[in-house]
C-alpha cells in the first residue's frame, strides 16, 4: 500500500483519464425549494440542472489553453507531489455530500491493475482503430478499444 503512494506520475495519468473521460459524464440535480444561482437564475422544484462533467473536465477557464491535452504532470507539483484540485472543479466522482464513497478505493485498485499489467506487457492501440464514445449514461467506447499486447517476460 505505501509504494502505491509513490507512484505519481501513474496518479496524474489515471487522474487526467478520468478528467477527460469520467465514467459518469453527466449528472441531474434539482432542488428541494424553489431557489437561486449565484448568477442571478432561479430554479423551481420541476426543474433539473444539468452538470456535464466531460465538458467541465475539458473548459479552459478552468484548466488553462493545454485542457484538451493529456498530461499527467498537471497532478504533479513542482516538488514532486501529488496536486489536490477541489472536488467541485474535479467532478468525475461528484462533489459534496452526495460525492462517491470507493474514490480513495478506486485509486488503489487502479493503481494495483495497471502497475500489475504496465510491467508485464507492452500495450499499443491498433492505428487507425476508431475511438468515439457511445451515447450512454456510463462512458463507454462505441467500438472498443484494439490493442496489440506483447509480453515483456
Ligand atoms: C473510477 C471509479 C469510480 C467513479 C468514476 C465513481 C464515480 C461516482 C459518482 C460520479 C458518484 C455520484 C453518483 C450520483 O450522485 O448519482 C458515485 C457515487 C458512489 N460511489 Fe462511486 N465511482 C467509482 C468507484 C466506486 C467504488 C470502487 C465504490 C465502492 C467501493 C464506489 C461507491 C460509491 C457509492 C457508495 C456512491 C453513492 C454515494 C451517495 O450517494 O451518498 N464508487 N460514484
Amino acid at each position: 500500500m505505501d509504494e502505491l503512494k509513490k507512484f505519481n506520475y501513474l496518479h496524474g495519468a489515471l487522474r487526467e483519464t478520468l478528467r477527460l473521460f469520467p465514467p459518469i459524464p453527466f449528472q441531474h440535480k434539482a432542488p428541494l425549494k424553489p431557489d437561486r444561482f449565484l448568477s442571478g437564475h432561479e430554479i423551481n422544484t420541476n426543474e433539473k440542472t444539468l452538470l456535464c462533467f466531460c465538458a467541465m473536465g475539458r473548459m479552459e477557464s478552468m484548466w488553462g489553453k493545454d485542457c484538451l491535452e493529456f498530461k499527467p504532470e498537471r497532478w504533479i507539483t513542482e516538488l514532486g507531489n501529488t496536486k489536490v484540485e477541489p472536488s467541485f472543479k474535479f467532478t468525475a466522482f461528484n462533489a459534496g455530500s452526495r460525492s462517491c464513497l470507493g474514490k480513495d478505493m478506486s485509486f488503489i485498485q487502479l493503481k494495483i491493475v495497471a502497475a500489475a499489467i504496465i510491467s508485464r506487457f507492452q500495450i499499443r492501440v491498433v492505428e487507425g482503430h476508431p475511438i468515439s464514445p457511445s451515447d450512454s449514461v456510463v462512458l463507454h467506447m462505441k467500438h472498443g478499444l484494439k490493442v496489440k499486447v506483447s509480453s515483456y517476460i
